[in-house]
């Protein structure tokens, strides 16, 4: 008789240690149920790994599941598995059937991510019984400390159970007491006992692995020849021995009182199931633990290869109460031999999760890779040219992330991955696209639609307005709906052209300020109240107004007061800079017509492709950031931002998000913006590139030039997006990879101490315009007809110790000559923000960076403040500072106030160069007198001199 199918006599059921969708769908299974009796299959994640991960038999499966629709990684894998558990188990129903439900059971397992999670553990598996729909499907939990009251309260819920990575007697009881508690349970709250299964999966081999290794050790080390040998008998035994204690200890279990009680009503005892019976070790038989280990009512899941082998050469017996004195005696001996079983099986449980985790890991990186080539451009492609040492480092730290299953603690919101301060509360963004309320975004859209505005202006700083001017600066007008705009300045110039450019009478303004307490969005919000009530009566002002802020804020209440059209609330959970998904970006996006709809839904796929279920060697966010995190802590911590023309504003975000992000307590990523792309000679080795662009916009020059750097040494990722549609991915992309990269530069990367300093000094400055009429006055350390020079002591002595003196000329040479090596300049103009001065601005940067191969910034205040100002003032000391300030021609009151705008921008010009100065940062401040025009001309000319 077949060996196999003669285990039936002996009570034993045989089932298979392994799952394949093929093996299954060519009628494999059912050929082993028919000739071998085989009445069970186990799956676990190695044996899916080894299935769904390392072959291409499910490509065509992945590719049907993602037509109907794209989902996380772990849901990805989950359709698959559970189509091949349901396969499986039609396949077992007519044995299940036919042995009246005490046989034929598939299991399938609980992600072993949830191994020390007892209630992630009972909300899986309460998912995976009512999804996969089987009754004779059996959930697999670890028997791990947080297992155990996971599988009393699931038998309690009359779902079947087989419990997992059981290697311990000790533990084995406290198993058996969790069946036996949960069938208590259940049958008090009038369940049905006989409708629950549960199999006890005790682990063989593994234990010999382990014990074997340690006695070799210590058989090396022994000098009495009879102590070797005593110690060599032991070997290949203690599995056995301890396996076949616990079945002692399943009779005792399964036997008695409490027992008789719930059988009376049905229920069925947890029966023994031998897992791990490979035999590792080549010198044992290859049946070595289905042989020794056969019994009435225990099963035996075995991996094919034993299966063969024991159909081939095995010979049954009743081998499980043999000789039980003797295994009393191995484990006996085992102890006086100073090795701990306890502290092996403890190990092992473990090792066991760790390897289940490592297997899964396999496992979703391939579903991802396979998801990620089926998705093609719907996700933005990202490749990474990091060069041999950033590259190592960076293959480095993914393994690490990996192992300490970092990505997923990040998305559990575990402040421990940064400084452990109060990161958790600020981790909204993971989940804002998600949580989009579309239909009301589109409902809203349709409104303003509805009312035939020509124009829509936010009014905000920094992260609400940085969000809203890449959307109105990459999408075209839409038919139908206004123009958007966005205002983010108090220079009076800059309010009066924005005013200019719109038409009052049919434009909504949109109030966009988190904390509802900034003072910019405020005056500028005052300032076009009374601007629409006079252009359309005072009563009907607050119609052209919307607020977006967070709950309970001051604008959430003036808003109220002042009859806003509507409010928007943000998620106090999400930092300004990190918002642009909730309301702060898709708002302004759903007023100027953009489809919210498909830009939730395209973000989306970058967000799953970020996902906890990716890991870091698969996943884009991930990447990007450890390789800015760990090129900065290279020396490599200017992120030079290359965006291609058609999304020319992404950097102006994505600076912000880097600098406020990452630069304080003296370290940092110092985002270089709009500096066009020169030959490599041109930059230091303290560049680290980024460079994005859409698909179409194909640039062989440009291309060329990249290559160059990538030749030169220097790291470049290059990020090429489907279309402009995709932009939401490219935010989210950046908000995760800034988040990893602040964890890798450990620092907090949502907060902004500096910023809030110089906002500070500001609100002092303008409460003392109020006061008292006027700025407190201030003495220029330089003084000529065009331009004043202000700085504080030590700067100007440092300056005139290297040769400033009484003119301009002089001092910028002082100043400039401070740059170092690794050091960056940054022009900071208090000016409008137009073409011509941006032109300015940008002659002047590429001078000092031509002529002295140093990373510039060109920065506007006080837009700046809210985005790099962060990083210059609180991190890394290596930038040299240019303030620009000068007269403003026209000034600009704000209503309800003294302070005018030109008032304002001066209290944070002079607030913002107190900061840097207080933080001993090389600072000088220009002050153009006169016409603007011929002062940055000048400025220019004093500029090329000074670098001369
Ligand atoms: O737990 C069960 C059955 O319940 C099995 O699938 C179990 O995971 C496997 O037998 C083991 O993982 C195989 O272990 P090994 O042969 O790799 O040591
Ligand atoms: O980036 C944030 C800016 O400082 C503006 O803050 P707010 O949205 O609270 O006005």
């Amino acid at each position: 008789m077949n060996p196999v199918k003669a285990l039936e006599n002996h009570g034993q059921a045989v089932w298979l240690d392994f799952l394949a969708r093929g093996f299954v769908a060519r009628g494999d299974l059912k050929q082993l149920i028919d000739t071998d009796g085989v009445k069970g299959v186990t799956s676990n994640p190695s044996i899916f790994e080894k299935a769904i991960g390392s072959s291409d038999e499910y490509d065509g499966a992945i590719g049907i599941a993602l037509k109907k629709g794209d989902r996380p990684i772990a849901e990805l894998f989950e359709h698959l598995a559970i189509e091949d558990i349901r396969n499986a188990a039609d396949v077992l129903r007519p044995v299940y059937d036919q042995l009246n439900g005490e046989d034929g059971f598939v299991s399938l397992e609980v992600s072993p991510y949830l191994a020390m999670d007892a209630k992630g553990t009972i909300t899986e598996a309460e998912r995976l019984w009512n999804n996969v729909k089987r009754r004779n499907l059996m959930v697999k939990v670890p028997a791990t400390p947080e297992g155990l009251p996971a599988i009393q309260h699931l038998i309690g819920e009359g779902i079947s159970v087989n419990i997992t990575l059981l290697f311990s007697q000790k533990v084995y009881v406290q198993v058996a007491e969790a069946y036996l508690a949960g069938l208590e349970k259940l049958v008090k709250n009038g369940g049905d006992p006989s409708s629950v299964a549960s199999v006890a999966s005790f682990f063989v081999s593994r234990i010999d692995s382990a014990v074997d290794k340690e006695l070799d050790e210590k058989i090396a080390r022994a000098n009495d020849p009879s102590e070797k040998e005593r110690l060599s008998a032991l070997k290949g035994k203690v599995a056995i021995a301890n396996a076949k204690l616990a079945y002692q200890d399943y009779k005792r279990l399964f036997s008695g009182a409490r027992w008789d009680k719930l059988a009376a009503k049905g229920a069925k005892p947890q029966r023994l199931l031998w897992a791990s019976t490979g035999t590792k070790n080549k010198d044992y038989s290859d049946v070595l633990y289905v042989e020794e280990l056969i019994g009435p009512n225990t099963i035996n899941t075995v991996p094919p290869a034993t299966l063969d082998a024991f159909r081939d050469h095995g010979k049954p017996r009743d081998s499980l109460e043999e000789n039980i004195e003797d295994a009393r005696r191995v484990l006996a001996e085992l102890e006086k031999s100073g090795i701990s079983l306890d502290a092996i099986t403890a190990e092992l449980v473990k090792d066991g999760v760790r390897l289940f985790a490592d297997a899964a890991d396999k496992l979703y990186g391939a579903v991802a890779h396979k998801r990620a080539t089926v998705l093609g451009g719907g996700i933005d492609r990202q490749q990474l040219e990091l060069g041999s040492h950033l590259g190592k480092a960076v293959e480095k730290a993914t393994e690490d992330w990996r192992a300490s299953a970092t990505i997923r603690r990040l998305w559990h919101k575990d402040k421990s991955v940064w400084t452990g301060t109060d990161e958790h509360k600020w981790l909204g963004w993971l989940d804002s696209a998600a949580a989009a309320d579309i239909a009301d975004y589109e409902n809203y859209a349709q409104r303003v639609k509805g009312q035939n505005f020509t124009d829509a202006v936010v009014l905000g700083m920094g992260g609400s307005s940085l969000g809203p001017e890449v959307l109105a600066e990459t999408f075209a007008k839409k038919a139908g709906f206004p123009k958007l705009h966005v205002l983010d300045s108090t220079d009076p110039a800059q309010v009066r052209t924005l005013q200019a450019s719109v038409d009052l009478a049919s434009t909504l303004f949109i109030v966009s300020s988190k904390s509802g307490g900034t003072t910019e969005p405020n005056v500028m919000k005052d300032y076009f109240f009374a601007q629409v009530s006079k252009t359309i009566g005072a009563d009907k002002a607050g119609h052209r107004f919307i607020a977006v802020t967070d709950p309970g804020s001051s604008l959430d209440k003036v808003a109220v007061k002042q009859g806003f059209a509507r409010i928007f609330h943000g998620d106090p959970t999400i930092g300004g800079r990190y918002s642009v998904l909730s309301p702060f970006g898709l708002v302004p996006a759903a007023t100027a017509g953009i489809d919210v709809s498909a830009l939730i839904r395209h973000t989306l796929a970058m967000v799953r492709s970020c996902g906890p279920d990716v890991p870091p060697h698969e996943n884009p966010g991930v990447q990007l950031g450890l390789a800015m995190g760990l090129a900065g802590l290279e020396g490599r911590d200017k992120v030079t931002i290359l965006s291609s023309k058609r999304i020319a504003s992404f950097g102006a975000w994505a600076e912000q998000l880097i600098a406020e992000s990452t630069g304080k307590d003296g370290k940092g990523l110092i985002p270089i913006d709009g500096e066009p792309l020169g030959a490599p000679s041109l930059y230091g080795n303290d560049r680290f590139f980024i460079d994005l662009r859409t698909e179409a916009e194909n640039d062989a020059a440009h291309d060329d030039k990249l290559a160059a750097l990538e030749a030169a040494g220097h790291p470049v990722v290059r990020i090429i997006m489907k279309s402009i549609d995709h932009i939401g991915q490219e935010f989210f992309r950046f908000e995760l990879a800034t988040a990893v990269a602040g964890a890798v530069l450990g620092i907090n990367p949502f907060n902004q101490p500096d910023v809030e300093d110089a906002k500070v000094k500001t609100r002092e400055l303008t409460a003392a315009f109020e006061k008292s009429g006027s700025l407190p006055a201030e003495k220029p350390v330089m003084s000529s007809a065009q331009a004043d020079l202000f700085t504080d002591e030590k700067n100007a002595t440092d300056l005139r110790r290297a040769g400033a003196d009484g003119d301009l000329g002089s001092w910028l040479k002082a100043h400039l000559a401070r740059a170092g090596a690794d050091d960056y300049v940054a022009l900071l103009a208090y000016i409008e923000r137009c073409p011509a001065h941006i032109g300015s601005l940008q002659a002047m940067r590429l001078k000092v960076r031509d002529k002295r191969h140093l990373a510039t910034c060109a920065e506007f205040g006080p837009r700046f403040l809210h985005s790099t100002g962060q990083a210059y003032k609180g991190g890394p000391d290596s930038g040299v500072f240019l303030q620009i300030t000068s007269d403003d021609g026209r000034d600009l009151a704000v209503p309800g106030q003294k302070a005018s705008f030109g008032v304002i921008k001066a209290a944070q010009a002079r607030g913002d160069y107190d900061v840097l100065t207080e933080r001993g940062r090389r600072a000088l401040r220009v002050h153009i007198k006169g016409d603007l025009a011929a002062g940055l001309k000048m400025l220019d000319a004093a500029i090329q001199d000074a670098l001369n």
